[in-house]
């Protein structure tokens, strides 16, 4: 009889071998928004999405299928140990477990990029999320309770959707982004909502927290 561990590996290894993922691209950049700007860090970009913003920037129906393997070479070959896992929506992607697992295994730090509707898995260290007003109704009923940073983008009347999410959601950092459309950026605007949301007494006393600016700056310096 063979040896049942060596089995049970080579068995591990085919099963592996026969999980697909759905990527648009895999890239070594510096994180561009929120808390971690400047950050050196490798985007594993995930297709398919649970919403469809009307300014979303990412084709994220555009993705081709790789192996857990063609995914763990790609990332060897960069230098950056912080991984961003982003889409699309990262967190309906099917047994991301198992790369979350691998990822873990050989050292990484992995931060997470998610709309916040679905449970983030446990794997994850950092998590930044960007609930969307448009969808206000779907936050109210679910919605993840943590993040490290909540990203709001400045979509239109956005007051009471910050508001209701400060209630909702306990984060270290809020920040509100200008929406991009069309190469346009309402940036005044979103500066005169900070202003809004900061000068409330709440937000003075130390009741609410502060909400700070987050740009794309990535965008702003033309890398990816
Ligand atoms: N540099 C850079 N930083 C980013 N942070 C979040 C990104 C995203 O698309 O999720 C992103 C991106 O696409 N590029
Ligand atoms: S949640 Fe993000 S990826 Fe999905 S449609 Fe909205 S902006 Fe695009
Ligand atoms: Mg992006």
């Amino acid at each position: 009889m063979g040896n049942p561990n060596l089995i049970l590996r080579i068995y591990g290894q085919l099963m592996r071998s026969e999980i697909h993922y759905n990527i648009v691209e895999i890239f070594e950049s510096l994180q561009g928004e929120g808390f971690n700007t400047g950050m050196p860090s490798i985007f594993i970009r995930f297709g398919k999405c649970n919403l469809a913003c009307p300014w979303c920037d990412t084709d994220y129906n555009r993705f081709e299928r790789w192996t857990l393997d063609q995914i763990m070479q790609k990332v060897r070959s960069y230098t950056a140990k912080n991984i961003i896992i982003t889409g699309g929506e990262p967190t309906i992607q099917p047994k991301l477990n198992v790369l979350l697992d691998q990822l873990k295994a050989e050292g990484y730090f992995l931060a997470i990029e998610t709309n916040g509707l679905k449970p983030v898995p446990p794997q994850i260290d950092y998590i930044a999320t960007s609930p969307k007003r448009l969808y206000q109704h779907k936050y109210q009923q679910r919605g993840i309770p943590f993040a490290h940073e909540v990203r709001i983008v400045n979509d239109g009347d956005i007051l009471p959707f910050c508001q209701q999410l400060e209630q909702q959601m306990q984060a270290d950092h809020y920040y509100l982004s200008p929406r991009e459309q069309q190469g346009e950026m309402n940036l005044l605007d979103t500066i005169r909502k900070l202003g809004e949301l900061n000068q409330r007494p709440e937000a003075l006393s130390g009741k609410r927290p502060k909400w700070q600016l987050s740009l794309q700056t990535h965008k702003l310096v033309g890398i990816e």
